[in-house]
């Protein structure tokens, strides 16, 4: 018998298989298809891999398909090298749980036909989600890609083979839409964005909304507001578009649909139906330390709704491992980092100013630029600015909102500052090298010393 079983061999259940083995348990991983789940196959490393060749500039446009496929494989085998140094026990196929309560009896169907049964004393469910196909005739003609497969259409991507692609449609206005939009767009594509109301990356500070708006407008995106989408119709290879915005009707032809119009957590499959285990507004329910409402059931990850982001599954995993063993790590959602690979890039953690504002919490907020940035200048990308609020009384920072060069990696030491309740005066006097981007978010601390 396994000391616990996991099912799903995405980011966050990689994580919790791993920890709990060096913890001693004895573990098994029940993993259908490639571990490394959403995110390393068809989610954050390939669009990142894309997003870095045609928006960063890095490296040529020749033979990039074979270098995605190339790092998703390396990705993958360290994956498997990671379960095999722990000693984790990966067993590929589907699981289906047929006994949740007291010993927890899962059986795996294999790709060749056969079936294992196996029994743990624990169960983690880490079966991620999956992107909603909106009601509209003609949703499954195969010219419409969803959000979660879109990136493994090399005829969609691959500069070599995408030619016959010139115009492609986005539905949503989130994170999945901006990032492949603007990515489609460096590729020469017109796109034409389709979005469910005026806002635009609707949980951001305002203050970056506006600045992504501006950046969408700029690229001469094709930008419909309030679309209610009634039909798609297959025209040749392409699709014509009907539907309405803001209440009047409009026809757009586009090559491609792309429906990132958000994602919803996997329910179905794995015996679910058959459990005690509560279901709360269409996600697995669980407490801070992601213990599920059966006995010895944990959940993390995206089938357990928020935000559904891979470092998040991961911190779900240790939450999960150490109420396992004892200890009481709950994740703390108010300095959750998130970053959107767009142009500038956005990178983001704690509370926007108008969170603060609802909370009714005593905020100052301060900005410095890019532009009076020495390294930023130096790069050429002097675009952008780093916000800060931060408590009034005692200058305790509650959110970092960047958006700029290098945004992304920026935010480590802005989530730091922020999960450790550090004030602005800590991060202001901390010494910063010069010339770095990071003096910028030194600066716009300074200015909140300085009042
Ligand atoms: C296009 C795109 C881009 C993204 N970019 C980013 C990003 O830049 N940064 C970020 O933080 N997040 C990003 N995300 C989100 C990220 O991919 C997810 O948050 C993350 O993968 C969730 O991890 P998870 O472990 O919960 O689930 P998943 O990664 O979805 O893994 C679940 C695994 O469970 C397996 N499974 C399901 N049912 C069974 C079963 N019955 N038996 C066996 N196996 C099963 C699946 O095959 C899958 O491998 C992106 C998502 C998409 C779609
Ligand atoms: N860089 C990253 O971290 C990254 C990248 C991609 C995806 N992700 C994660 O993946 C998850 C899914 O991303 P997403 O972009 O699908 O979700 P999202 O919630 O960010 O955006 C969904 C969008 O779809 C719109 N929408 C909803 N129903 C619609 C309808 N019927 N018609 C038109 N538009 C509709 C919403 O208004 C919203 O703009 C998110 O939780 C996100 O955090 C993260």
């Amino acid at each position: 018998m396994y000391d616990l079983i996991v099912l799903g061999g995405g980011p966050g259940g990689t994580r919790a298989a791993e920890l709990a083995a060096h913890h001693g348990m004895q573990v098994a991983l029940v993993e259908k298809a490639h571990l490394g789940g959403t995110c390393l196959n068809r989610g954050c490393i390939p669009t990142k891999a894309l997003y870095s060749h045609v928006i960063g500039g890095k490296g040529a446009r020749e033979g990039l398909w074979t270098r995605l496929e190339g790092v998703i494989d390396t990705l993958r085998k360290g994956n498997a090298q990671l379960m095999k140094m722990a000693g984790v026990k990966v067993l590929r196929g589907t699981g289906v749980v047929t006994q949740w309560e007291g010993t927890k009896k899962m059986t795996v169907a294999h790709d060749d036909g056969t079936t294992e049964q196996i029994e743990g004393k624990r169960l983690l469910i880490a079966v991620g989600a999956r992107s909603v196909r909106p009601e509209f005739v003609g949703n499954d003609l195969p010219q419409v890609l969803t959000g979660d497969w879109a990136i493994t259409d090399p005829q969609l991507w691959d500069p070599e083979r995408n030619a016959a692609v010139q115009t492609v449609a986005v539905l949503g206005a989130g994170v999945i839409a901006l990032e492949m939009g603007m990515i489609l767009q460096g590729l020469g594509k017109k796109v034409i964005l389709l979005k469910h109301s005026d806002q635009i990356l609707r949980r951001l500070d305002g203050d970056i909304k506006k600045k992504v708006a501006l950046a969408v407008k700029r690229r001469k995106t094709v930008v419909k507001d309030y679309v209610r989408l009634t039909e798609a119709v297959a025209d040749g290879d392409g699709l014509i578009l009907r539907g309405t915005s803001k209440d009047e009707p409009f026809e757009e032809r586009c090559d491609r649909l792309i429906v990132g119009s958000s994602m919803t957590p996997i329910l179905e499959g794995y015996g679910l139906e058959n459990s005690g285990v509560k279901i709360e507004k269409g996600c697995l329910a669980v407490d801070a330390q992601m213990r599920a409402s059966v006995d010895g059931v944990w959940a993390i990850g995206d089938c357990t709704g928020g935000a559904m982001l891979a470092h998040l599954a991961e911190y779900q995993a240790l939450a999960a491992v150490s109420s396992m063993t004892g200890g009481e790590y709950a994740v703390n959602l108010d300095a959750l980092p998130a970053c959107v690979f767009i142009e500038p890039e956005v990178g983001t953690v704690g509370l926007t100013e108008e969170e603060a504002k609802s909370r009714g919490i005593d905020y100052a907020t301060s900005r410095a630029y890019f532009a009076a940035n020495g390294m930023a200048l130096a790069m050429g990308e002097g675009d952008g600015f780093v916000k800060v609020v931060a408590r009034k009384a005692d200058g305790v920072l509650l959110g970092v909102h960047i958006m700029g060069p290098e945004a992304a990696s920026l935010l480590g030491e802005a989530a730091l500052a922020v999960s450790k309740g550090l004030t602005a005066r800590d991060v202001a006097y901390s010494i910063h090298a010069h010339p770095t981007l990071c003096e910028c978010f030194r600066d716009a601390c300074l200015r909140i010393v300085e009042g």
